[in-house]
């Protein structure tokens, strides 16, 4: 079949055209018309140039839009991230944040959330900090012997106490501002690196003047440090109850002390109140404190109180409660008992604990005093159950406030 169409013959050949039909076509068309079919000459279609040359176009076209989308985004993202809040801590290992949110408007004149996430979220793949360049705004980076420099090679004399998860040491950087420079201890489990992480990301992008400032960070190799404003009047622990307070910690200020008047101690109990406000109601999420005590209050040279410690600190529920169901941390004394007992947390769990240094500052107790007679070794209960009327608690408080204090 196949060889039978390849053998056909070919179709017969038209028939010659007659001269006068040649003679006519040439008058009709508009140029002189062959006989014979023209010979196939192949020339390129300018459709086949143009096509790909447009493709091409509109591809790099294409390619300088995305890649024009993708730096905006990144950069909207970081601004994002400069302003938000939003630490999850608990997570250990993961990047530090998400960053959803900002701080809201000014606050007494002066809170406001400002850029300067470092360290969040740029940690290598061994969970390194990557080292950043220094900035002008916001936490500075430093290095670990900036600050062997800054405080003598950490000399035991420049220690101005020790909490949980490191010591902290008194100062002064490079430009000649005074810090205190606290150095986490981490262990075998890298138990330290999430109170880093946390107080890195959140307090670089908080910023209140009823909060310590983050100065800056280091975080060179396996050293894990915070540097802070220096506080020069200590903790309000060391002031309420200079007895308890470990012999280190007395030496900020030198001593000897005198008792905060009611001004101060009124003032004191203002600032902390506009601390937690800020935590609570002036940013999104709200950040819970969930160890505000009065060794976390820390007093500047004028006795202006800041909250300092954000080590365990817990970024709120966005939900309508604001609870999240956490570890049960803090300190003896200053917690919840409906947080104590189940666990959830919310920003009344500092409410709680901000009452209880109300009742210090009140009262000039410790929230535990085991040394009291029955009935009066835990102070909350003691008042609750002692003051019946506002002026007999006024009254025992001032009287306890004068013997104290
Ligand atoms: N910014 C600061 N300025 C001056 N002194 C400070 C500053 N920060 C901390 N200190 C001193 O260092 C001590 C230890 O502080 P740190 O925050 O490590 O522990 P803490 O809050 O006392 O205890 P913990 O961390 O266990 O709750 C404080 O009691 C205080 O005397």
């Amino acid at each position: 079949m196949a060889n039978e169409s390849a053998f056909s013959p070919s179709p017969p050949a038209p028939p010659p055209l007659a001269a006068a039909d040649v003679a006519a076509d040439a008058l009709l068309a508009p140029w002189p018309v062959s006989p014979w079919p023209a010979p196939h000459v192949s020339r390129p279609n300018p459709l086949f140039a143009i096509l790909p040359l447009s493709a091409l176009a509109i591809g790099l076209v294409l390619l300088v839009a995305v890649a024009v989308i993708l730096v905006l985004t990144r950069r909207g993202r970081l601004r994002m991230m400069g302003a938000g809040v939003s630490v999850d801590g608990d997570k250990p290992g993961a990047p530090a944040s998400s960053c959803a949110s900002s701080a809201r408007g000014s606050h007494n004149g002066g809170c406001y959330a400002a850029a300067g996430c470092i360290y969040g979220g740029r940690l290598g793949p061994l969970g390194l900090a990557v080292v950043q360049p220094r900035r002008s705004q916001g936490a500075q980076v430093f290095t670990y012997r900036e600050l062997e420099r800054a405080t003598d090679g950490f000399s035991e004399v420049n220690v101005l106490g020790r909490g949980a998860y490191g010591v902290v040491f008194r100062g002064r950087l490079g430009d000649g501002t005074p810090a205190a420079i606290k150095r986490l201890q981490l262990d075998l489990r890298r138990q330290g690196e999430r109170e880093f992480r946390v107080e890195v990301d959140l307090l670089s992008r908080m910023h209140s003047p009823h909060l310590v400032g983050l100065l800056g960070y280091c975080a060179d190799q396996s050293h894990r440090l915070l540097v802070f404003e220096f506080m020069p009047n200590g903790t309000l622990k060391s002031h309420l109850h200079p007895a308890v307070v470990t012999e280190e910690a007395a030496r900020t200020p030198p001593p000897p002390r005198g008792v905060l008047d009611w001004q101060t101690r009124l003032c004191i109990a203002l600032d902390c109140a506009r601390a937690l406000e800020f935590l609570h109601e002036h940013t999104s999420p709200a950040v819970i404190h969930r160890d505000f005590n009065c060794s976390n209050v820390l007093l500047d040279h004028n006795y202006r109180a800041r909250v300092s410690d954000f080590a365990t600190a817990k970024v709120g529920s966005n939900k309508a409660n604001g609870q999240v169901r956490t570890r049960v941390l803090g300190t003896t004394g200053y917690l919840a008992p409906e947080y104590a007992s189940t666990g959830k947390l919310t920003t009344k769990s500092d409410v709680y604990s901000y009452g209880v240094v109300l009742l210090e500052l009140l009262t000039g107790r410790v929230p535990v005093d085991t040394q009291r007679p029955p009935g009066q070794h835990v102070l909350v209960s003691w008042v609750s159950t002692t003051a019946t009327t506002p002026c007999s608690a006024v009254y025992r408080c001032s009287c306890d406030l004068s013997s104290d204090s």
